[in-house]
């Protein structure tokens, strides 16, 4: 068995040390990683009597990510929003889903998304543009409601007219809801589900569930009347002249005609969609700005490299470009690998799983802590804390394994919309960085843990115009 985290104490185990705000969660993650690469990359530690591991050798977390597919407990708090969608769905039943849901994410369909990224990115910088000269300001509201619009757009096909549905009361609520669950987890009594359904976490949970649901339920409505009267004619799909299919038709199509999905499962296909797209991309963009603002000749080369490649043409950001936007893509990667946004993933221990120096038992849970692996000077060097694009540029300068890098997961559950954030991350700081100089101090941030890593205070930017 692997070692036990210091700390536990007789019946709570290490409880105790999970209590505290979500700062507090977010340092205690962050020390949890260290510890687990000094014992030598797996670890445990307890719950009660439930047993929890935690491993950040590469080689390791592979093996687990690909034996064990099925989520733990944990995730279930979030079934109620998210049921048999991708992240949360039964191995069984999540192996036929992603299976089908592959081509709505594929290269194909998401050049065929690359005008309308375009469009909503000028629409950012046109909002971005008021903040000129003004005091220092929180981008990531900008940030959230750019990435929502354009996956109501991409994913949820709505109209311009239309895309404000998903506005910010659903981007609220669904981070209020993540903030109930991470409660839940925290507060080890409210595991037991009769203690839980008496609480006023519960009801909390209820209401914000409720505003959800008639939200997506309106889109899906709204979008399948569309769909039906429309003369079969009018619905043409045209990936090379940017007339894209939603992954919403794509889900409705299949369930038409292959009875693949129910309403329900429709709705949670859509919501998880939408959840773990808007969250992730809008705190990652946040970040690389910072950090941008903070290192001004990494941000010198950015816009250098973007007048190279776009020669100042005011046009869209094409799928050719995309490629020879080569130093870009190396800060958006730097970015993902120094703030992680999803830290950590975790599986449920279903059979023994025996690692390079110990064996898991099964009826636990294992943490897979990929944040630690990005900072491991094992793996990046004695500078893996430092921002450093340019370790990108030369394979010399990175790390020989090929799973040092995870910032969308492991092995076969990873992420589906990795490609998709990278188009849009990378369409967004190209129309930004051209229109604006942006200042910030990366060494202010505090951040906090709500599944997501959010930047809280210290996080303000400033814009001038370069034009
Ligand atoms: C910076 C941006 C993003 C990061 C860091 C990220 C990270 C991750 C990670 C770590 C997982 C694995 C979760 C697990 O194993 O429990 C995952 C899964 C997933 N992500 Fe992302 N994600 C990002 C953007 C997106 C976007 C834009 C979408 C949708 C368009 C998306 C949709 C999903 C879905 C549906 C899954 C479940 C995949 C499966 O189990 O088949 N993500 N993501």
């Amino acid at each position: 068995s692997p070692p036990l985290i210091p700390g536990y104490l007789p019946l709570i185990g290490n409880s105790h040390q999970l209590i505290g705000d979500r700062k507090y969660l977010w340092k205690r993650s962050q020390k949890t990683g260290v510890i687990c690469r000094e014992m030598g990359g797996v670890a445990a530690f307890l719950v009660g009597s439930y047993s929890y591991y935690v491993i950040s050798d590469p080689d390791d977390c592979l093996m687990v990510s690909n034996t064990c597919l099925d989520k733990p407990y944990a995730y279930n708090f979030s079934k109620r929003l998210m049921g048999n969608g991708l992240i949360t769905s039964e191995a069984s039943l999540w192996k036929i889903h992603r299976k089908l849901l592959n081509p709505a994410f594929s290269q194909q369909m998401l050049t065929a998304f690359l005008h309308e990224i375009n469009i909503q990115a000028r629409s950012l910088v046109s909002q971005l543009s008021s903040k000129v000269g003004e005091e220092p300001f929180d981008v990531r509201p900008h940030f959230v409601k750019f990435t929502l619009s354009t996956v109501s757009r991409t994913s949820l096909g709505l109209s311009a007219e239309d895309q404000t549905i998903i506005n910010n009361e659903y981007a609220e609520t669904v981070e209020e809801l993540f903030a109930v669950f991470c409660s839940r987890f925290q507060k080890v009594w409210l595991h037991l589900t009769w203690f839980y359904n008496m609480s006023d976490l519960k009801q909390k949970e209820d209401q914000l569930l409720k505003t959800l649901r008639e939200i997506m339920d309106y889109v899906i409505n709204k979008r399948k009347t569309e769909l039906k009267v429309k003369e079969e004619s009018e619905i043409t799909y045209d990936p090379n002249s940017g007339k894209f299919k939603p992954a919403l038709d794509h889900l409705l199509n299949l369930a038409e005609e292959q009875d693949a999905f129910t309403d329900d499962e429709i709705r949670e296909h859509l919501d998880t969609i939408v959840a773990a797209s808007y969250d992730t991309t809008s705190s990652a963009l946040t970040y690389t700005l910072i950090l941008l603002g903070s290192h001004l000749e990494v941000q010198q080369r950015i816009v250098d490299e973007l007048q190279e490649v776009l020669k100042n043409r005011d046009v869209d950001v094409s799928k050719d470009d995309l490629p020879k936007l080569v130093y870009l893509e190396a800060v958006i990667k730097e970015s993902l690998r120094l703030y992680s946004v999803v830290p950590f993933i975790a599986r449920k221990i279903d059979t023994h799983v025996k690692l390079k120096n110990y064996t898991l038992q099964p009826g636990t849970t294992c943490m897979i802590l990929m944040h630690s692996i990005h900072r491991d000077t094992k793996l990046w060097g004695a500078d893996a804390d430092l921002f450093k694009p340019e370790r990108w540029l030369d394979p010399e300068t990175l790390p020989t394994h090929p799973n040092s890098f995870v910032p969308f997961g492991f092995g076969k559950r990873h992420c589906i919309g990795k490609l998709y954030t990278m188009f849009v991350m990378k369409t967004a700081l190209a129309h930004i960085l051209q229109r604006f100089s942006v200042s910030g101090n990366i060494d202010n941030v505090v951040t906090e843990y709500d599944i997501v890593l959010k930047p809280v205070l210290g996080h303000h930017i400033t814009l001038s115009s370069r034009i």
